[in-house]
């Protein structure tokens, strides 16, 4: 079979796979950004380690819910049906958003890749070419987050904002008929292959994106982790920086402890890592807004990094409290509903698990 190593084989199946040595099976959403996000998996699991890479689809609760994303929010509803399957052993990794994972950590499970990452920003996608400064006075923008509903209105308080749910190409049908814009990740349609709608990639500096935006987060049984041949597949897959990033980003939302509905915004970064060793540093830039836009507090910080630290998820996790700790210092909690957990002191840090956050604290997620 190794002389078919870049050949990759992915077959899509509906229904259950058996285990069988020969193949790995890919847990994943069946939406068309998932199923291209996942392919994308398979193809490079496949090449590294030699092995079929199947697609099992599993639908979740996120699929088939017509809610309002933000009040859907609150228990992984894109991400339990996954794990369960994968605790099942249904399925041997499973592919999810990054975004979409809880903070919490989830008993069995481990994050044993997180590929190099898309596209972090927002999108706006709008008729007629218009950008942010260009919409008409009192435009019509669609989007489900409350996020970017307060960045947008920060920025064009005479917008009119509209909820906005279901898949890509439902959302994107509504732009030029009952909407003027809509805001999509830019990730998810990169991946699509659907660019071409976009008419303004919004900068990180001012308007941060979803912590996680734009990472795929690969799972994997805590027990299998270390095994051949996931091993090979994870370690081919994994991007330190993208991992390191990601992980600084969740731990902002962690330690706020915000619930689906407060507007946090998060970009990290590993700066320098192609000059000399031990120039490299982790910068992370965290923003809090109040729903309506009027109020937003902003903190950035950075850390020395280094890819071959083993203790580099705890830098990543210490960067992202640090920003929380000190948006919580400018009132943070008095403009945005947050319920923040108590600042952690060095000695306390090894009671947070990989999420940042303290063991039996009830799991949040973000929307979008
Ligand atoms: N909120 C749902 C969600 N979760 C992941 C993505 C795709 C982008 C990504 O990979 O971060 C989206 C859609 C969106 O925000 O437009």
């Amino acid at each position: 079979m190794n002389e078919h190593r870049h050949a990759a084989r992915v077959r899509r199946s509906d229904a259950p796979v058996a285990a069988d040595p020969g193949v790995i099976r890919i847990g994943t959403r069946g939406s068309a950004l998932a199923v291209a996000q996942s392919t994308t998996v398979a193809e490079r699991v496949a090449a590294a380690s030699g092995l079929e890479a199947v697609l099992v689809i599993v639908t979740t609760q996120g699929d088939t819910s017509r809610a309002p994303l933000s009040q859907l929010g609150g228990t992984g509803v894109f991400v339990s049906a996954l794990r369960d399957a994968l605790l099942a052993g249904e399925c041997d990794l499973a592919v999810h958003s990054l975004k979409d994972l809880p903070t919490g950590p989830c008993p069995g499970i481990v994050l044993g890749a997180v590929p190099e990452r898309a596209d972090a920003r927002d999108a706006l996608c709008a008729r007629d070419g218009l950008t942010l400064a260009t919409l008409p006075e009192g435009a019509r923008v669609g989007t489900g987050s409350p996020r970017r509903v307060a960045q947008l209105l920060a920025r064009r308080p005479d917008l009119e904002v509209h909820d906005l749910r279901g898949n890509v190409d439902t959302r994107l049908a509504r732009v030029g008929a009952d909407l003027d814009a809509v805001i999509l990740a830019c990730a998810g349609l990169d991946r699509l292959g659907r660019s071409g709608v976009i008419t303004e990639r919004f900068p990180l500096d001012e308007v941060p994106a979803a912590p996680g935006q734009g990472a795929l987060a690969i799972e994997v049984r805590a027990d299998d982790a270390a095994r051949a041949p996931y091993a090979e597949a994870l370690a081919a897959l994994d991007d330190p920086q993208a991992r390191a990033g990601a992980l600084a980003e969740r731990a902002v939302l962690a330690t706020l402890e915000a619930g689906c509905a407060a507007p946090i915004g998060a970009t990290a970064r590993v700066e320098g890592a192609g000059g000399a060793a031990g120039d490299a540093r982790l910068s992370l830039r965290a923003e809090v807004a109040s729903l309506d836009g009027t109020h937003r507090l902003a903190a950035e910080e950075a850390m020395p990094w280094a890819a071959d630290d083993p203790d580099r998820a705890r830098t990543s996790e210490r960067l992202g409290r640090a920003v929380a700790v000190r948006l919580l210092e400018m009132g943070a909690a008095t403009i945005a509903p947050l319920a923040p957990l108590a600042p952690l002191g060095e000695s306390g840090a090894g009671a947070t698990d990989s999420g940042g956050r303290r063991p039996g604290a009830a799991p949040s997620e973000r929307t979008g």
